[in-house]
């Protein structure tokens, strides 16, 4: 399989417009890939709260049709990332759109972990409940997740219970925590073994500085490839077999233990 990780810059010199036209154009480089992956929010950039309301826009908005026709035209699965998704009551959801080959919509999932805590998105829109899984005819099962979903493991574990062998993941990860980035992303595909795909932004927006150090991780936890901090497409060949592999050899997963009792104390 070959993925590419489309780690765009989202900066406030470029209209929203003009970044989804660049998306499409960087999603129509990629063909001959199996996989595309844009990053969170990357309209407007996942800490513009103060863009959201304005740019949020229904499920089948100008984000939905410009990224269906970009999967169909290179023909690729695509993950392309998420947008500020408006539902019928108004109400907004950070929501990641993929596409199958033929450009219509596989799966959308509406971010479960809000992050903000008392403020930004976590006040602005409204949290998912679902998990959410995609499957790749004849080929593996994605599992789903949204940037800050990457700290709660519980997520992943759902996931993986429900046939997930590639976790993909979009983020706009700040620079500040990197460090955890890249270690969440490691500890996702070891305790699951399982491949992730974390693919953020690169620039400035709002004043902060994003990671990029978009990464690619195997069941086994050997980072196959990462990004740099700028924009970039991270390209990477790998066999989703592995995780099938690795499970056998190393059959961690079939001794877990659950239901346990709630600790004594
Ligand atoms: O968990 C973090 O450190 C970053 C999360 C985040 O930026 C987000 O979910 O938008």
């Amino acid at each position: 399989m070959r993925a590419s990780l489309i780690q765009i810059a989202v900066n406030e010199d470029e209209t929203v417009e003009a970044r989804r036209l660049r998306a499409a154009a960087l999603v129509g480089e990629q063909a001959g890939a199996d996989l595309v992956v844009l990053p969170e929010l990357w309209t407007t950039g996942a800490f513009a709260f103060e863009e959201f309301d304005a740019a949020a826009e229904p499920l089948r908005g100008p984000t939905y049709e410009a990224m269906a026709k970009a999967a169909s035209d290179a023909g690729v699965w695509l993950h392309a990332g998420s947008i500020p998704e408006r539902d019928a009551d108004g109400r907004l959801y950070n929501t990641s759109l993929v596409f199958s080959p033929a450009g219509d919509l596989a799966a959308s999932y509406r971010k479960i972990h809000r992050f903000g805590f008392d403020k930004g998105e976590a006040v602005l829109m409204g949290a998912g409940r679902e998990p959410v899984t995609v499957t790749v005819p004849d080929t593996t099962t994605l599992g789903v997740a949204t940037c800050y979903d990457l700290r709660f493991p519980e997520l992943f574990r759902a996931l993986v219970d429900a046939g997930a062998e590639i976790l993909v993941v979009p983020a706009g990860w700040p620079e500040r925590r990197q460090s955890h980035w890249t270690l969440l992303a490691q500890a996702r595909a070891v305790e699951n073994q399982a491949f992730v795909l974390a693919c953020g932004t690169a620039g400035t927006h709002a004043g902060v500085p994003q990671a990029g150090h978009s990464i690619v991780v195997d069941p086994w936890g050997e980072v196959l490839a990462q990004a740099g901090a700028g924009e970039e497409v991270l390209t990477v060949e790998f066999d989703p077999g592995k995780v099938a592999r690795t499970r056998e050899q190393f059959p961690a997963l079939k001794d877990r233990v659950l239901g346990l009792a709630p600790p004594r104390g």
